[in-house]
């Protein structure tokens, strides 16, 4: 399965790098591949070592003002031009998402194939995995907006909660 995982750019500790490992490791002993940002910094790089050693395939999607910080030695290596036509290939090849823990540019990814899905531009699986508690906040945040009648399609069809890399896998059904 091609799987598309979003995540931290950032150098971050133990609480993130080693369920992020663990992830990157389950999906590369699966034979799955990684369909991620291309950067060989941080916790793309945890995750894509995890994955490449495993024996998973990697491809990259990285963007031109970024493609100095491009890891060798992937299966593939895309430059989009601009974040938008980088995620949109990032999409457009993987089967399933997983948004892992990050900043802006991770919650950027994650919102436009939610608001993709919501308008039925796909129906890919998708999950958050909340490592930490560290999406407590945005989780709460989704089930108001659900609640509350902000969504036109109820939550559950949108995404998928886990805090357990295992148990994301099971819910994209990789
Ligand atoms: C060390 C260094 C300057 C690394 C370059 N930085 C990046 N390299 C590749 N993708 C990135 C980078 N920053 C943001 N992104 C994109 O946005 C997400 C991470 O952003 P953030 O760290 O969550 O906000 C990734 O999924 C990736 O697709």
């Amino acid at each position: 399965m091609n799987i598309c995982v979003f995540l931290s750019a950032a150098d971050l500790d133990d609480r993130y790098t080693a369920p992020a490992r663990e992830f990157g490791t389950l999906l590369g002993t699966r034979g799955h591949t990684l369909i991620w940002g291309g950067s060989d910094a941080g916790l793309m790089k945890v995750v894509a070592d995890g994955v490449q050693e495993a024996g998973g395939r990697l491809v990259g999607v990285s963007v031109t003002f970024l493609s100095g910080k491009a890891r060798p030695g992937c299966d593939e290596m895309i430059v989009a031009r601009d974040l938008a036509e980088r995620k949109a290939e990032l999409l457009g090849r993987s089967d399933a998402v997983v948004i892992m823990v990050g900043g802006t540019g991770t919650l950027d990814e994650a919102t436009e194939i939610l608001e993709l899905k919501k308008h039925g531009m796909h129906d890919k699986p998708v999950v958050l995995l909340n490592t930490a508690g560290f999406y407590d906040g945005l989780e709460q945040q989704f089930r108001r907006m659900d609640a509350e009648g902000f969504l036109p399609r109820p939550l559950d069809e949108l995404m998928h909660f886990t805090a357990d890399p295992a148990h994301a896998l099971e819910l994209i059904g990789a």
